[in-house]
Parts: structure tokens; sequence; C-alpha cells
């Protein structure tokens, strides 16, 4: 899901940036990255690691100038081990440009074959962010009337992206010598919000994915980005928006609040804390449809992120909430880590059971969500191993069956636990004597309660309907197939049904 960040200030923004993509650093555990931008120039500084071990002081020196973008990765094209798709992007010309990007495009491959015969570009990664960046890159040189910029013209670039571009998109990019902007795809399906601050100069102004890095650097949240919209702050500090979509509907990612997001954001006008604790008070009208609660002795959350709903969970079904697994804080979230061999060592590593809460007890596991099954199977086993009597395993989400395109790393229906897998199998797989699992619509309701007015969600993963309309079974085979043959992307891509190769 990657997390975003851009600030157009009055004073150095490099530290803001640092410590802003900290904030963010949940989102993405790959690689970070950071430019700034000072007379007419840019400076980058980008590599594979957390944020803490990309920059190091003498890289922070060099990044001087009151405006810049900031990234951090969590890959969902090209590969996780090539730092040449740390982001940002950059870009020489028209104007010189920087991007940042979080999502996925779903017509990459299609777009990188038209840069290159058409618009006379060459992309040198497998990121499609890289491709995106030379799409508004094309659509600025063709909108623009000689050599000056006005903002007219960059919302013209930006439908011209819209027009082109399909998938999750939310973007920060910087324009040498012009000024910063953000935009969002017009589905509206990853998060940007804008905050403001007051200095002696004027208004600064902050984009970020989440509502926590602008609200912990000392901005103001304002607003959301509007699906479609385009905001461009100029170098004087003047800001400037405009809806770019020809048509455009809000339908944000329902994985964000089951897991991606931290729960002290507020997004798209819905609190991510309030989101999880209604998940986990319809997963306990659930829960007591089928079994007593008194034969619960305990619910226990699996660390991190099922803490919300696992103790409003236990507050509905009045049964004693414990924290039974301690959580190695150094130790980073295991369903982003690139490769299954890494994930699966680490939940061992993350995660240790205190035997004392286990001993003789029915316990009532609760994760957020299973997708591959590789924290659940671990986790139940660690339960037994402790002692317990009876392991039941709760999800504050529904079963994950379908791929996701739009910006989380779950390409293949086979990597997931519950693809072509009933309750009950699943329940088998992982070991538990009994599994609960959210309703879809519980799930729905219980974000949709906290703002009625988002009526749709991109809820693909977990009901297979992907919402931007070009998602074939002949995609997700090309996907998949894709995952599985990497070679097939080192040499230039499938060309299945393109009539050309992407590196042609
Ligand atoms: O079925 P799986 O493939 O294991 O994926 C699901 C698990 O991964 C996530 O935890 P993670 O450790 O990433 O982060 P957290 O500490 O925020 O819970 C999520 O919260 C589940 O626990
Ligand atoms: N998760 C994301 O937002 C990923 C952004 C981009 N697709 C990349 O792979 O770098
Ligand atoms: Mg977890």
């Amino acid at each position: 899901m990657c997390g975003i960040v851009g600030i157009a200030g009055f004073s150095p923004v490099n530290q803001v940036l640092y410590d802003s993509l900290l904030l963010l650093q949940h989102r993405g555990q790959d690689a970070a990255g950071i430019a700034t931008a000072h007379s007419n120039s840019f400076s980058m500084s980008k590599g594979n690691g957390l944020v803490r071990d990309v920059f190091r002081t003498r890289n922070m020196r060099s990044l001087p100038g009151n405006m810049g973008i900031g990234h951090v990765r969590y890959p969902t094209a090209g590969s996780a081990a090539s730092s040449d798709e740390a982001q940002p992007f950059y870009v020489n010309a028209p104007y010189g440009l920087v991007l940042a990007h979080n999502g996925n495009l779903t017509n990459s491959e299609r777009l990188k074959a038209e840069l290159f015969k058409n618009d006379r570009r060459h992309i040198n990664t497998n990121s499609d962010s890289e491709v995106l960046l030379n799409v508004l890159a094309h659509e600025l040189q063709s909108n623009a009337s000689g050599y000056s910029l006005d903002p007219v013209t960059i919302f013209r670039a930006v439908a011209g992206v819209h027009a082109r571009a399909r998938g999750a998109y939310a973007c920060v990019a910087q324009i040498a010598g012009y000024g910063l902007l953000a935009f969002r795809d017009p589905f509206g399906i990853r998060p940007l919000a804008l905050g403001k601050a007051e200095s002696e100069q004027g208004t600064e102004y902050m984009f970020a994915s989440e509502s926590v890095a602008l609200v912990g650097m000392g901005f103001e949240f304002v607003r959301d980005i509007e699906p479609g919209e385009a905001v461009f702050v100029d170098l004087d500090g003047k800001l400037y928006a405009q809806q770019c979509a020809e048509k455009s509907s809000l339908n944000p990612c329902i994985f964000e609040y089951v897991y991606l997001a931290r729960p002290d954001s507020v997004m798209d006008g819905i609190s991510v804390y309030e989101a999880r604790v209604k998940m986990g008070e319809y997963l306990a009208d659930q829960i007591r449809k089928s079994m007593p609660p008194s034969e619960i002795d305990v619910v226990m959350p699996i660390p991190d992120s099922s803490r919300p709903a696992a103790l409003e969970l236990a507050n509905q079904l009045d049964v004693p909430y414990r924290e039974g697994f301690i959580k190695n804080r150094y130790i980073g979230r295991t369903f982003i880590m690139p490769g299954q061999a890494v994930r699966k060592k680490s939940v061992r590593q993350k995660l240790n059971a205190i035997s004392v809460e286990f001993k003789n007890k029915t316990v009532l596991l609760v994760d957020d969500s299973i997708v591959r099954g590789t924290t659940s199977r671990e986790i139940v086993q660690m339960a037994r191993e402790a002692g317990a009597k009876k392991v039941i395993f709760a999800s504050a989400a529904p079963p994950v069956r379908f791929p996701n395109v739009y910006g989380i790393d779950m390409p293949t229906r086979d990597e997931l636990i519950a693809s072509g897998r009933t309750d009950d199998e699943i329940c088998a797989e992982i070991g538990a004597d009994a599994l609960f699992y959210q309703d879809i619509e519980d799930m729905k309701r219980a974000v949709r309660d906290l703002n009625p007015k988002i009526q749709t969600f991109d809820a693909s993963c977990f009901d297979g309907h992907y919402i931007t309309g070009d998602v074939t079974t002949e995609y997700l085979d090309r996907l998949e197939y894709m995952r599985k043959h990497p070679e097939v992307l080192e040499s230039g891509g499938l060309q299945m049904n393109l009539g050309y190769s992407a590196n042609q």
C-alpha cells in the first residue's frame, strides 16, 4: 500500500518529511525515499530498507529546500529487491518531475508499450510508478503551450492521466520551478489527505496517505482529496484545486480499515479505530449465534492490528480479555514482508505466548484478517503448545478469496488460504477447533455506519468485484503466471492479447 507525503512550506522540509515517513512506516518497509526542490533543481535520497536505515545524516544534509515529497514502499509491481524501484521517481523532461505513488496500475504493461511506441519514452524498471510518472510527463508536455506552465495546464495534464491510467493511484509530484501537485484516481481507491499549518510567512500545506502523518507533524487536517481531484501548490504557497476526472466516485479500499492503516488515522471521514471496534461488535453477534459465550474462557488479540476488534468482541461477549501473545516491537509487520519464508520465520520471532494465560483454557484468538494463513497457522500451534484446552479462531474480516490488484501484494489465488476452500477446510488447515469469519455485509456495514455517504468500497479481495471494470479473469491469470514466472517479467512481459511487447 505504500505511504506518500508532500510538503510545501516556507522553511526546510527534510526533517518533517523524514519524521512523517516514520509515521507512515507501517505502510511500507521495503524502501524509502525523499526528494526536495530548491532553486529549480531536485535533491533526492532513496534506497532499500526502513526509513531509519535509508537516511543517514549526510543524506539528510543533502536534501535542502522548502518543498519536497517522500515515499515508503511496499512493492506490488516489479521487485522488492531492486533499489532502482525505490521512490520517488525522476524524469528530466518536461520541466523536471519527481513523483511518489501509492497504488497499482492495472494497465501498466499496455501503457509502457504505448509510451515507447507513441510517446518516445523509455521505462527503465518494472515499476508501474515509473510508467505513471512518464504518462504525467507526456501529458504535461502535450498540454503545455510554450515553456511556462499554469494550474489550468497542470489540471489538464492530470485529466490526461485519468484518461489513460487504470487502477489505483494516489500521488504526490513536484514540478521543478513550479510547485507541488497531488492527485487521486477517479475511484478514490487509495487514500490521500490535505493538511495545513500557519507560519509567519503564510500557510504551509502537507499531503499524506494518512491523517496520522499530518497531525503528528503539527498540521491541521483540512480534508481528503476527492477521487479524480488534483491539488496544486505553487512556489508562493498558493493552492489551486480542481476535479480533473470526467466521472468520479468514492470507493475506498476496505482493507485499509481492516488492516493497512494505523488505527489513529481518519480516512474519508471514517475513524479506522472506530471501524475496527465496530467489526469486533458485529463479529461478537455472529459468534453468539453459534455458541454460548460462557464456553469461552478468554479472548485474545493477535497483536497488533486486531486489538480494537478483539477488545470490543470480548466486551460484547462479556468474556475476559487477555494479552496472551507478546510482540517483539523491533520486528516489522509480517504480512507486508516480501517472500513467504521470511514471513513464516518472523511470526515466531515476533510473537511469543504467555503460558499461564493458556493452561487448560478454551481460548478465542482474534485476528483482523487471515490472508495467507501464515500467522494463524503458527499462532494456533503456539496456543496449543502453551497448554490451551481448545483453540477457537475468529477473523474480523471475511475470507480473503480473491487477488488484490490495487496496491496490496496478494496477486495469486493459490497463496490465499481461503481460495478454493470451505470454512471447515480452512479451520482444519490452520489447526483450530472452530473458526469464525466476519460476514461480508457486516464488514461493509461496520465501515459504512461511520460515514453513510460512502456507498461502495473496493472490497475486491473479499467479494471478487473489481471496481475499475478492467480486471478480467484473463488479466488475473496473466498476473498469476507472471508472479510464478518472474523471468518472464525480466525479459519484457507477456505478450498475451497486447499484440506487442512492452519493451519492443
Ligand atoms: O494470514 P496472514 O498472511 O498471516 O496475514 C494476516 C496477518 O498479517 C497481519 O499482521 P502483521 O504481522 O502484518 O501486522 P500487525 O502487527 O499490524 O498485526 C494481519 O494483522 C494478520 O495478523
Ligand atoms: N503498494 C504500493 O502502493 C506500491 C506502489 C508501486 N506499485 C510499487 O510497487 O512501488
Ligand atoms: Mg497481525
